[in-house]
């Protein structure tokens, strides 16, 4: 396999972001040992808006500027969280994922400084988050919580949970392992307590299309089934049409007997009417099946309520 003498790397620059970055990175030198990266700081819209992340033009709040960068030639390879990533329309022209790699954790986290579990904050614990889809759901089943709105980069929300801007926090586990701070988890929330976004825990690597030399080479940094699961998560969501602020949630999942399923819900804002689907692939592939969770959810009524919320 010929391998690019120097890759240069596109990412965020937010701590979570390089450490993903230094992942690749160790990857790429563990399969290729000798190759060059070098990596390209970007700040994108979503690190520096801080206010609602729907008053910002268009969606890609978080990838806009690194897409930007790799059409521009600035970089060779961007490295993006899936999550990030919009799925209602195609990756930017003349740009392809060339790998997923293995799947991180997808479940979200409590961050409380006093160490309770959900089931044990008083009444009126702050939560901090922006997240519909955590809003959502703990309207549902918390109700005596309150949940207060919370942006920036996961480093910045540990730092104004420390300066008390709010009791709790909700963030991915996945997130908090990249930035090596697992150690303020209170509780790990298990999926059906609080379903996880489409694409958590993944890593996409993304080229320029006819950078076949590069493509073939990052290829073999891929996870099979983390593809499978990441193709049919994504195509759900296509289909769905999701703005953002539509709380929509769900996750694939290939079992040990390499069988592959997909469970997904949406959630009108006050969590009290929640679509729930969950599919088996069966022969279908990931992407038919993504189609298929998609429409079940559609005719429950998901169109209604995702055009019914304000965007
Ligand atoms: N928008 C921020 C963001 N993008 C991806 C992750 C988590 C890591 C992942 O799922 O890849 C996070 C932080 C969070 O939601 O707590």
């Amino acid at each position: 396999m010929s391998v690019p003498e120097l890759i240069r790397i596109v990412s965020r620059d937010s701590p979570m972001a390089l450490a993903q970055v230094e992942r690749v990175r160790a990857e790429l030198a563990a399969l290729y040992p000798g190759v060059r990266t070098a990596v390209v700081p970007v700040k994108t819209t979503g690190d520096k808006w801080m206010g609602d992340l729907s008053q910002v033009e268009g969606k890609g709040a978080f990838t806009k500027e690194v897409d930007a960068a790799l059409l521009a030639g600035e970089a060779d390879l961007a490295v993006h969280c899936v999550k990030d990533v919009p799925a209602d329309r195609p990756l930017p022209a003349g740009t392809t994922f060339a790998a997923f790699l293995k799947r991180d954790d997808i479940r979200d986290a409590l961050v409380h400084p006093g160490g309770l579990t959900l089931d044990e904050l008083p009444a009126g614990t702050r939560i901090g988050t922006s997240s519909v889809r955590r809003v959502a759901q703990l309207a549902a089943t918390h109700p005596e919580l309150e949940c207060v709105p919370f942006r920036g980069n996961a480093n910045r929300r540990l730092a104004k949970l420390a300066a008390g801007e709010a009791d709790a926090l909700l963030l991915a586990v996945s997130g908090l392992e990249r930035i090596d701070r697992r150690d303020v988890i209170s509780e790990v929330l298990s999926p059906e307590t609080m379903m996880p976004p489409i694409g958590a825990g993944i890593l996409a690597l993304q080229c320029r299309e006819g950078d076949t030399e590069l493509i073939d080479a990052v290829s073999g940094l891929g996870d099979p089934d983390t593809h499978r699961e990441a193709t049919a998560e994504r195509m759900f969501l296509h289909v769905l049409q999701g703005h953002c602020n539509s709380p929509i949630a769900g996750y694939a999942r290939v079992d040990r007997g390499g069988e592959l399923s997909l469970r997904a819900c949406v959630f009108t804002p006050d969590g009290k009417t929640r679509l729930n689907a969950h599919e088996w692939a069966g022969r279908l592939d990931p992407a038919t099946l993504g189609t298929s969770v998609a429409v079940a959810l559609l005719r429950q009524g998901a169109r209604e309520i995702i055009d019914g919320i304000p965007h």
